[in-house]
């Protein structure tokens, strides 16, 4: 009987922007509960899996001297993990091509752990279902669970559990890289800071955001985008008012913080307005690097299998 078996597994994860990010109380358990709209973004990571002698990560790309090699790294932890519930070692190579910003508030790391738990299920031939994975995936990071679901969807929990939420047609955004991170425990500690001065305002409901998002329209979308962490950020990182007051400058629709920042997005009418925002925003000196992207795409996905056909 012939039976194939993967000897190299690469795997594409996006990265993500919150549309919709209310941030409620700090619970027992130091997250805090959140209603958020999360959209998959086109930028992506890149992660090859091929069987080896020992654990290896490797990082190159987008920010890779700061990403840890280790088991620091989210895609060890992602690796230990599932081999020790296959019984088995955790005997792989792991390469990640980055094209997410590191700290960025998109979620970078938490789409190579999506793009690890997937690639690893199908080298190991662990056949576990999609909802074995989200528990893994949860244990990860609260971003976890979203990075392998993509699309558009409403987290509420920590942001694991998710519904779908129709999105109409594709919509144009450019990402403004932020010198430097933002660590995001810091992010909200500075929000419950602000939050016991008496500030900022609480988002409300996404319900008007949800029909903007049905109608496929960026301009009745482009009022509606907001972020309850964008004031915590600006505080830790001032100089993301010019960065987004630039955007608008530059003719997008609207900008916000994305998730912990400290990148910013800025919706744009169409494709043509995203390539014109993004020139003008590299020429205006406020961040250090600017991409388009769009949305929604899909979660984390196999894009190829090498394989071996033994008999
Ligand atoms: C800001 C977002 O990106 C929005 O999608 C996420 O909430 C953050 O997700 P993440 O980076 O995967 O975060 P985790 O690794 O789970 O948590 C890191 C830290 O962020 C804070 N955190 C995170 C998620 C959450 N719902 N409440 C929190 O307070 C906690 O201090 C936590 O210890
Ligand atoms: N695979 C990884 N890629 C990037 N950073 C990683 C990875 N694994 C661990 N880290 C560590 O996690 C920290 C946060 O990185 P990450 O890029 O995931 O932040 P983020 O995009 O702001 O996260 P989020 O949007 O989910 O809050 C980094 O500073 C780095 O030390």
């Amino acid at each position: 009987m012939l039976s194939v078996v993967p000897r190299a597994i690469s795997v594409r994860a996006p990265s993500k922007v919150n549309l919709h990010l209310a941030v409620g109380d700090l619970r027992p358990d130091g997250y805090h509960e959140l209603t958020t709209v999360f959209q998959a973004l086109s930028l992506s990571d890149q992660v090859d899996l091929v069987p080896a002698p020992a654990l290896t990560v490797r990082v190159r790309g987008e920010g890779a001297r700061d990403v840890p090699t280790d088991r620091r790294n989210l895609v060890w932890k992602a690796a230990t993990r599932l081999a020790h519930r296959a019984g088995r070692e955790p005997l792989v190579e792991i390469s990640i091509d980055k094209g997410i910003p590191v700290a960025g508030g998109m979620a970078g790391g938490s789409a190579d752990a999506a793009a690890a738990l997937l690639g690893l299920n199908a080298l190991w031939q662990l056949d576990l279902s999609r909802d074995e994975l989200a528990e893994f995936a949860l244990e990860l990071g609260s971003d976890v669970p979203f990075a392998m679901h993509g699309g558009t969807a409403l987290g509420t929990g920590r942001g694991e559990k998710l519904l779908p939420v129709l999105a109409r047609d594709t919509f144009h955004w450019v990402l403004a890289f932020g010198k430097g991170g933002l660590s995001t425990p810091d992010v909200f500690r500075e929000l419950d800071r602000l939050r016991g001065q008496g500030q900022p305002p609480k988002l409300g409901d996404p319900e008007k955001l949800m029909h903007a998002l049905a109608a496929g329209d960026p301009a009745q979308l482009a009022p509606l985008l907001g972020n309850d962490l964008q004031a915590a950020a600006i505080s830790l990182k001032p100089e993301l008012r010019r960065t987004l007051r630039a955007g608008i400058t530059a003719g997008a629709l609207a900008g916000i913080v994305s998730g912990s920042g400290p990148t910013c997005a800025f919706l744009c009418a169409d494709a043509d307005a995203a390539v014109e925002v993004s020139t003008e925003l590299s020429g205006a000196g406020v961040c250090r690097s600017v991409r388009v992207a769009y949305g929604p795409v899909s979660g984390a996905r196999v894009i190829d299998i090498e394989p071996i056909v033994k008999h």
